[in-house]
């Protein structure tokens, strides 16, 4: 992994993942390339409440190959952590997929059982939410909550379990891995929580992590390193990221493929750059404008030239 920096910081100007040439509008090719086969496969998926009977989510399609990332904006409520949660096989109950398809690593998830979702949650894809404290139980010391999904999913003894979550806890640039390893929630900053849940997220070495709005309650410089993270993680373990965020400066930043959802819809799909610089829908437009108080412009003026 490279050494976290603050220079990259972000806020609102960063540039899109690291692969990208200039101009070069397909992006990363990262671990395994564009052609590679898609771990994650959704194709236009749809979701419906089954209280009101209305379908919320209306045909979300997207593949997502090793090493690259697909970035999910648009306004609170347009339905990012419903695809999110249909593809992760945990929709809130009287939510289900009423049409199209997931496949995870070419296996249909329509097909699993509930043992077979077990094995594949955290093992294969896995996720990290908005909200830590409430992943991880407050009365418990953080490591040995990341050593039991070690000892579970990986069948590693006790000893062996404690020494990978400590390393696990050194890779996402905990300071002191070992003293946070016997640290309860409630004494670590927002920071270091959300480090310790990307560390859980990843410890049994998932093809596939989705972040759900994963740095938006931290200040600009920890989303930077955490950023920078997400990044590492992908050029060094080949992972596939979902990005969702409301962030069009994050989504610049990691991103090779981006949709816009609004109400339910994907209003707009593309590479990155193609539509943050040619935004063709109208919200995209919208969406921009309201970045640009806080920079992205800056983001863009130079591509604009080159
Ligand atoms: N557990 C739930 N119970 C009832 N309604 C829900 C539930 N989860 C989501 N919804 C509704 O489904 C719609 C889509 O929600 P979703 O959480 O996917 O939006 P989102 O784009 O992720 O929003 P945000 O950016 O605020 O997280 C919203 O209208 C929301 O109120």
């Amino acid at each position: 992994m490279t050494t976290l920096s603050h220079e990259t910081v972000p806020g609102p100007l960063p540039d899109a993942s690291p692969g990208n040439a200039p101009g070069d509008e397909t992006g990363a090719a990262g671990a395994a390339g564009p052609t590679a086969p898609p771990v994650l496969s959704v194709r236009d998926v749809r979701i419906t409440d089954h209280v009101t009977g209305r379908e919320i989510v209306h045909g979300v399609s997207f593949d997502l190959v090793p090493g690259r990332t697909v970035g999910i904006v648009g306004e609170s409520g347009s339905g990012k952590t419903l695809t999110c949660r249909a593809a992760l096989g945990i929709l809130p109950p009287h939510f289900e997929i009423t049409g199209g398809s997931v496949e995870i690593s070419g296996t249909d998830i329509a097909a699993l059982t509930p043992r077979q979702w077990t094995s594949l949650r955290g093992a294969t894809i896995s996720a990290v939410f908005q909200d830590p404290a409430s992943y991880l139980n407050p009365s418990l010391r953080v490591g040995p909550q990341i050593a039991e999904v070690l000892r579970v999913k990986k069948g590693l003894g006790r000893r062996e379990a404690r020494r990978r979550t400590v390393e696990l806890l050194r890779a996402v640039h905990l300071r002191d891995p070992e003293l946070v390893y016997r640290q309860y929630t409630y004494e670590l900053s927002g920071g270091m929580l959300q480090r310790v849940l990307i560390a859980a997220a990843i410890c049994a070495e998932p093809r596939i992590l989705i972040a759900d709005e994963a740095t938006t309650a931290l200040d600009v410089t920890v989303q930077a390193e955490i950023l920078d993270l997400l990044a590492d993680l992908r050029e060094s373990a080949g992972l596939a990221l979902v990005v969702v965020s409301h962030d069009l400066a994050v989504v610049a930043q990691l991103c090779d493929e981006v949709l816009v959802m609004r109400r339910g819809h994907v209003v707009e799909q593309g590479p990155t750059r193609t539509v943050l610089h040619h935004p063709r829908h109208e919200y995209t437009r919208l969406l921009i404008a309201e970045h640009e108080q806080y920079g992205l412009d800056t983001f863009l003026a130079p591509r604009e030239a080159s």
